[in-house]
């Protein structure tokens, strides 16, 4: 058994998290030895993306977490590192703060088309393992598995947005806090 704790980080806008994220946390665990997968949501996004404040994806991402038993977490540390959002910054502060910890970065391939608009997406991989998880809808080359669920937090936005509520798509405990809390209209 390794000395290190294995974690993978998945960070996004989480806004609001969805059966995507879910799944994605589950087959990463399963399959890509790791002991933890990370929930990370943006702070300040790189390219500008505005989303409900950052304290509800948080709260929204730690529902989502709620019945995983300890391996699924959520981390404020975008928030923490105080720069412009940009991932390398990112690995670098928690490779610093946690040197007991092993990282990987786990993007969905819809995100390929932005790496060479990413801060030194080339020093990332060197700081990391990253893995590439295969989005439906968007085939790539070197991705792992099947494709993972079509579903977007876009979508679920626009299904709020004409009242029809996304129960299907959204863990119910996320929906709950948004429905509490006035977010996306409701
Ligand atoms: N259904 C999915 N399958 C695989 N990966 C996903 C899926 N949904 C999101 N991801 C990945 O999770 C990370 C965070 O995604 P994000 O929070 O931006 O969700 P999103 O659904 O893409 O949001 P939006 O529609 O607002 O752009 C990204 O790396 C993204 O590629
Ligand atoms: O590091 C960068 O330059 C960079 C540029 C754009 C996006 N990212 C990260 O990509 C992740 C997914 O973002 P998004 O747009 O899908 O919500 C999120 O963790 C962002 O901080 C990172």
């Amino acid at each position: 058994m390794s000395a290190f704790v294995k974690v993978a980080l998945l960070g996004g806008s989480f806004n609001p998290p969805h059966v995507g994220h879910l799944m994605a946390a589950h087959y990463v665990r399963a399959t890509q030895d790791v002991d933890e997968v990370w929930f990370m949501p943006t702070f300040r996004h790189p390219f500008g993306k505005a989303s409900v404040p950052f304290e509800h994806r948080v709260r929204m991402c730690d529902r989502m977490c709620e019945d995983a038993s300890g391996w699924m977490k959520t981390s404020r540390v975008e928030s923490e590192v105080g720069k412009d959002g940009r991932t390398v910054d990112t690995l670098e502060f928690l490779q610093a703060r946690h040197p007991e910890h092993r990282f990987s970065l786990v993007i969905g391939s819809d995100i390929l088309k932005d790496l060479p608009h990413w801060k030194d997406f080339d020093r990332i991989q060197k700081l990391v393992r990253v893995v590439v998880l295969y989005r439906a809808g968007y085939p790539a080359e070197g991705t792992v598995g099947p494709p993972l669920a079509e579903v977007s937090s876009t979508d679920i936005r626009e299904r709020l947005a004409r009242g029809d509520p996304p129960t299907d798509l959204v863990p119910s405990k996320v929906l709950v806090h948004a429905r509490e809390h006035h977010l996306y209209g409701l």
